[in-house]
């Protein structure tokens, strides 16, 4: 094998440009020719093409830093194959979006915003039913696809948010719960059409720097959580290069001027990951049929999944975006139609920090603000998208999976001439559709927020200050809204719950209804929950109940404290009789009581286990507990 020198030798001898002549402006560069192998070579010529010279400007002479320079083109190489087109296109892109901003250009030009219809669902009504079983027949023809690469920088929490306990009673995290609703979407899936348990249900997750190794970690030291290594995959997103100016000079970074330095590129990645990891066209051949994209944090979410994916099979969506009731203001986008003056049309979501401007724009002077119900008109995109495979494939072949991007500079002062500090280009896996032809079947589905959305984004102190009436996105609300849920949808099954009591953690004021936790298996839709739920049962406000297995039924319970209930699968449990115990406790905790664990100070509250009765049924038959 050739050893570096003589490959780079070759390199710039097969390019016929020995002399260098083409770096002349950049002498620094013309120096160091000689070092480079031909790939980055022909990297170093893009490089000055785009006007990126200054990059090499500071570099010694050969024989100073050699090792440095290599790792220079490692990265540069790295940046160029992990964007669609190239660094080329990032740089021409990246010119053309800054200019546009410089020139204070509303990407919504031409535009006027309307409200769109969707599909509104009812929680627990006949149509509501038939969708969820619709939906639980397609799953097995699903693919799932968690974004999973963000810091949660508003959150403010050092670990990896899939980590997090969704909720504490049972300190189950994030990503469990994600895999355990898969694994039992998939059992009600295969076992509806009977294929036997073959279909495995494949689950992508995309990671980022930040969070790929703990994400991993996380999987590794728990087994998966019970799914097959092999049906997941994680696929890493690369950072994109730092702007440091209007010109597009990509940013040095400031402690290593070998390096240029790089920022998240955004959820839209996930589009060019899947295409080129070649997952879709696998998928494509095991006559899958969906892809389903999440978020890291919502505790809620698998609520809303199968009767979603019913509306997506039934309507024949190719696009069918998760929507709840927005208020104004609240940090999740609009869905909106936009009519273009020359009659295009397309429903699409607006960022939350778009939405008021565009409307202000528009003719609407009060901007993003509630109507009359209370709410604002566009719905609450929560960014769980169902895409039909088919047509995803073949808009990526076309796009290679670039997403539509924005740039948003911080100027120094208002000639828009420089920057606070470098930028990057962005995009969002949300804007797919804005390349899609008009005649691509957009849709969307609002559910009811208490039973599909409570994400996990604000820091305690940023969640106390959010406006009256708006929701927390903190870790206090994110928890007691599954509390929430789980007791309204008991209620609506026939179980008497008693109501909430309004407390406040944090400065953030909460219903605290009883904490009632179900594992998937138990509770995947509104039937089977309601197939479980029989005679009088009744759930005082301070209890805690926690049914961990398939076939627990409540006959009768009536519970005032804390009960958990574990069962085998082949077990038959019916739940009588009264249940009568000290329970947990709620403490209160502040979230600068450095004595607690950050998981707990950023929920403002933690459980004192006073008494509870747990049981276990390990063995196969008909068991009742009753007191
Ligand atoms: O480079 C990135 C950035 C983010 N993410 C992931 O993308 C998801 C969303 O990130 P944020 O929670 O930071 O997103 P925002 O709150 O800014 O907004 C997004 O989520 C909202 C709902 O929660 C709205 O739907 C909004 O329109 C949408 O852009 C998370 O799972 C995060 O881990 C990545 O994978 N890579």
């Amino acid at each position: 094998m050739a050893s570096g020198t003589d490959a780079a030798a070759a390199g710039v001898a097969a390019l016929g440009i020995s002399g260098g002549e083409w770096a002349e402006a950049c002498p620094p560069l013309r120096r160091n020719l000689h070092l480079l192998a031909s790939d980055e070579v022909e990297l170093a010529k893009m490089l000055l093409n785009e006007g990126q010279m200054h990059l090499f400007e500071h570099w010694p002479e050969p024989g100073v830093d050699d090792d440095k320079k290599k790792g220079f083109f490692d990265q540069v190489r790295r940046l160029n194959s992990s964007y669609p087109g190239g660094l080329v296109s990032y740089i021409q892109n990246a010119k053309k979006l800054l200019a546009d901003s410089k020139a204070g250009k509303n990407p919504y030009d031409g535009f006027t915003p309307s409200v769109p219809s969707g599909e509104a669902l009812t929680f627990g009504n006949d149509n509501f039913v038939s969708l969820e079983a619709a939906g639980v027949k397609e799953a097995r023809n699903a693919a799932f696809v968690l974004v999973a690469g963000g810091l949660g920088e508003r959150l403010g929490y050092k670990g990896i948010k899939v980590a997090l306990s969704r909720e504490t009673t049972t300190g189950k995290c994030f990503l469990q719960h994600y895999i355990e609703s898969i694994l039992s979407l998939q059992e009600a899936s295969c076992k509806m059409v009977g294929d036997g348990y073959h279909t495995k249900i494949p689950f992508v997750i995309m990671t980022s720097d930040d969070t790929n190794a703990l994400t991993i970690k996380l999987l590794e030291s728990n087994s998966y959580f019970g799914m097959e290594p092999s049906q997941v995959k994680i696929q890493k997103q690369e950072k994109v290069a730092c702007l440091a100016d209007n010109d597009a000079r990509l940013a040095l970074d400031p402690n290593d001027k070998y390096k240029i330095q790089t920022k998240p590129h955004g959820h839209g990645d996930v589009h060019s990951l899947l295409y080129s990891s070649g997952l879709l066209e696998q998928w494509k051949n095991e006559e899958r049929k969906w892809v389903l994209f999440f978020q890291d944090t919502n505790g809620l979410l698998f609520n809303a999944i199968p009767s979603a994916l019913g509306v997506s099979a039934t309507k024949g969506y190719n696009v069918n975006s998760l929507a709840v009731s927005r208020k104004a203001k609240e940090a999740i986008g609009g869905i909106t139609k936009l009519t273009h003056v020359d009659g295009r049309t397309m429903v699409i979501n607006v960022e939350y920090n778009q939405l008021d401007p565009l409307l202000r724009a528009t003719g609407h002077p009060d901007g993003d603000a509630n109507c009359e119900t209370g709410y604002s008109p566009y719905p609450g995109n929560i960014n769980q998208l169902i895409l039909e495979l088919g047509p995803y494939i073949e808009e990526l072949k076309k796009t290679h999976g670039a997403i539509s991007e924005f740039v948003n500079p911080k100027y120094t002062d208002s000639t828009k001439t420089a920057f606070k500090s470098s930028t990057r280009l962005e995009c969002m896996m949300q804007d797919y559709p804005k390349t899609l032809p008009p005649s691509a079947k957009v849709g969307f589905t609002v559910m009811d927020t208490w039973l599909a959305y409570a994400p996990v984004k604000n820091n305690p102190e940023d969640a106390a200050k959010v406006p009256k009436g708006n929701p927390y996105h903190s870790a206090t609300s994110g928890e007691t809204a599954i509390y929430r849920a789980n007791s309204l949808i008991l209620r609506k099954a026939g179980a008497q719950i008693a109501d909430p009591v309004v407390d406040t953690f944090n400065g953030q004021e909460v219903e605290v209804w009883p904490r009632i936790t179900w594992s998937p298996r138990w509770g995947l839709t509104f039937k089977d929950i309601k197939e479980k739920v029989r005679g009088n049962s009744s759930i005082s406000q301070r209890s805690a109940l926690v049914i961990n297995g398939r076939n627990i039924s409540l006959e009768g319970l009536l519970l005032d404290g804390t009960l958990i209930v574990n069962a085998v699968d082949e077990a038959e449990v019916k739940l009588t009789g009264p249940v009568q115990n000290k329970g947990w406790t709620i403490q209160h905790v502040d979230y600068k009581d450095t004595s607690e664990k950050e998981e707990i100070r950023i929920r403002g509250f933690k459980f004192e286990k006073v008494e509870q009765l747990e049981v276990n049924y390990t063995e196969p038959g008909k068991h009742s507990l009753s007191a």
